[in-house]
């Protein structure tokens, strides 16, 4: 069955592609990943300046996922400004994760990559592990301000990565500023941030920063990620895209989001743990899974969610 799809007005051949965050830092990570079966090449959230990131550990796998606190490592944006024109080679959408560590940032880096050559800004509002830095969409205020800062300028087509809300007030209230700018579509959701794995043997949190306080990731949330884009789905006009993220590891888990609107997936922690392989094995899996329930297209399942 047919797998691509239009987000944001732009067309993926297939509905699987990587999230930002693991193995998208460097121009060889991104080279390879434009070499594999990922719909599109997606940057780690680039700062205006390059940044080390938080002390180690900062990442821990799990059983069902993992826990990290990076701290926004990054090249810095004028890295991966110069880097992107090498990259247009793999005929696959270029999307670029900016996360300013203020309005006046993401001004700066909104602007510059309106004119370059990505494809899709997204536009990071959850990043959970700066110290002393809270995440943008849990403030709406903010949100708003920093949403009417930067959809001012240019026409490639800008989305928000938002954090998991819990709440039916907050998913209106998001829906509502959101639904006053030109945002083209959200990326939903970002890590669980904040939460704590602690090792009874050593008697200490898994992860150095913060206190052992990072971001939950992988299977635990996505029961989060699934409500989430169903939610946002139903109270955003279609015109808004929605990219759907948390816990994606097979055919079966995509098929999910699917099923709850998602217009294509991203996969962290699975690519994280498994490399390139997972995107064609996701894939291949979710081509196995329209085939056996008669979907022909991705679209005839979308949003199709039979309520009880
Ligand atoms: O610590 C990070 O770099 C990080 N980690 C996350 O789980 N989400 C983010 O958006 C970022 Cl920017």
């Amino acid at each position: 069955p047919n797998l691509s799809s239009t987000v944001a007005e732009v067309n993926f051949a297939s509905y699987i592609l990587n999230a930002s965050g693991p193995r998208c830092t460097t121009e060889a990570e991104l080279h390879n990943l434009g070499q594999s079966e990922s719909a599109a090449i997606m940057t780690k959230s680039c700062t205006l300046l390059a940044r080390e990131g938080n002390p180690e550990p900062r990442y821990k796998a799990l059983p069902q996922g993992s826990i990290q606190s990076m701290g926004l490592p990054n090249l810095g944006y004028k890295a991966y400004l110069d880097m992107l024109p090498r990259l247009t080679q793999y005929n696959k959408p270029l999307i670029v994760s900016i996360s300013g560590l203020s309005i006046n940032d993401n001004v700066e880096m909104v602007s510059a990559f309106q004119k370059s050559a990505a494809d899709l800004l997204e536009v990071n509002f959850s990043c959970p592990n700066v110290p002393g830095k809270p995440q943008l969409g849990y403030d709406f205020e903010q949100t708003d301000k920093a949403l009417a800062a930067i959809t001012k300028f240019g026409d490639k087509p800008l989305g928000i990565k938002l954090p998991a809300y819990f709440d039916f007030n907050h998913f209106e209230t998001v829906a509502n500023i959101l639904k006053k700018y030109p945002v083209k579509f959200i990326s939903s959701i970002n890590s669980i941030g904040n939460t704590l794995v602690i090792d009874p043997e050593t008697e200490s949190p898994v992860i150095k920063p913060k206190a052992g306080f990072g971001g939950l990731c992988g299977s635990y949330i996505k029961p989060i990620g699934l409500a989430n884009v169903n939610a946002f789905r139903q109270l955003l006009p279609k015109e808004i895209s929605i990219f759907g993220v948390g816990g994606i590891y097979s055919g079966s888990d995509a098929f999910e989001y699917l099923l709850a609107g998602a217009d294509a997936v991203q996969v962290a922690t699975c690519y994280q743990e498994q490399g390139t392989e997972c995107f064609s094995r996701i894939s291949n899996e979710l081509s196995q899974i329209l085939s056996r329930k008669n979907y022909q297209d991705i679209n005839d399942a979308k949003g199709a969610l039979k309520l009880l």
